[in-house]
């Protein structure tokens, strides 16, 4: 299944800033494949396999949830067997996605992130995108309206990945996902005309080090969209958090605004722009049907101005810059 998606991704890069590394690329996902073993892989593949066909639909980009619309009404029992197999794909973190008559209402409510995106976007159109670690590919599909060249997600995490890859069944985006970290990524691509890191900086051990990495896969004068957790502080001031944050284990740095708009500016991006701030909202992150763990409201102390570990409550940044 992996290989397959590995060939569409191949066969699309042809013709995109991407060519040229083609081959590495698909040697070093082939070897990925090669070692994917994970439990519950054969349980999430065998729903997805069972995913009731449809003749196949669009996309409608005017929605908040990445919608599909199909051409004719589906039956009731379509609808039946779609739900379940894509309920057997708990929990959707990120979305909604509708197909036809079947919302899938994830945890996070990804379109208040998009349109805090939206407002610092680079042009994308006939554009190599890369996002790392895109999650199910939410704010892929959403940029496919753009009409890229190539739309590329790298994400390790096979949950994300089959789930995208359902959605996709029906939407017929022509985004390609691969089951890469970024650590997979060879240095020094220089072949993405924007590339997307959203909520990854502070899982690396090496924020500067994620940074240099994202800088070098980046075509010249391309552009940077990083999105992530900050603390208020001025140029001297980061949190490193003993244990979790926000109950999330492998959380590194997060830096003030000040402090990480200077590491950019010492790696050597251009054109910094603080694009938004916010607070993360127990109405964006919450638990629903499609993701019945615990989340936000659980996290934050019960007046939610600290985390209950007694950090600062989850801010966000969005910062675009240039090569
Ligand atoms: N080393 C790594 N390399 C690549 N991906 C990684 C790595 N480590 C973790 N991830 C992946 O990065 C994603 C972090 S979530 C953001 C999703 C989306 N971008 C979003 O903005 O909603 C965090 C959040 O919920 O904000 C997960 O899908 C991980 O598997």
């Amino acid at each position: 299944m992996f290989k397959q998606w590995l060939s569409q991704f191949c066969e699309k890069a042809v013709g995109s800033g991407v060519e040229v590394h083609i081959d590495v690329l698909e040697s070093i996902a082939l070897d990925v494949i090669e070692r994917i073993n994970q439990g519950d892989l054969h349980k999430w593949q065998s729903a997805y396999e069972q995913l009731p066909d449809a003749s196949h639909g669009r996309i409608d980009f005017q929605k908040a949830a990445l919608s599909v619309v199909f051409d004719q009404a589906m039956p009731e029992s379509f609808y039946g067997v779609l739900e379940d197999k894509l309920m057997a794909l708990h929990p959707w973190r990120k979305g909604p996605f509708q197909i036809g008559d079947c919302l899938i209402d994830s945890e996070w409510q990804s379109n208040l992130k998009w349109s805090r995106i939206i407002k610092g976007l680079p042009e994308l159109k006939n554009k190599t995108i890369l996002d790392v670690g895109c999650g199910n590919g939410y704010y892929l599909m959403k940029m496919a309206e753009y009409q890229p060249k190539l739309l590329l997600g790298i994400e390790p995490g096979l949950i994300h990945n089959i789930q995208y890859w359902s959605v996709e069944k029906y939407a017929q985006s022509g985004v390609c996902l691969l089951p890469l970290k970024i650590q997979d990524m060879p240095v020094g691509l220089n072949c993405f005309d924007v590339v997307f890191s959203m909520g990854v900086l502070y899982h690396r051990k090496s924020p500067i080090a994620h940074i240099e990495h994202l800088k070098s896969l980046i075509s010249a004068n391309g552009s940077l969209i990083l999105e992530t957790l900050v603390v208020d502080g001025d140029e001297r001031t980061c949190l490193v958090p003993e244990g979790r944050y926000a109950q999330m284990r492998n959380v590194w740095f997060l830096p003030s605004v000040a402090m990480l708009s200077g590491w950019l500016k010492k790696i050597g991006f251009n054109n910094i722009n603080v694009v938004d701030i916010s607070l993360t909202t127990v109405n964006e992150q919450r638990s629903t049907d499609w993701m019945k763990f615990h989340s936000l409201k659980e996290f934050l102390s019960d007046d939610q101005q600290l985390t209950v570990e007694g950090h600062p409550p989850p801010k966000r940044v969005v910062i675009s810059c240039q090569k």
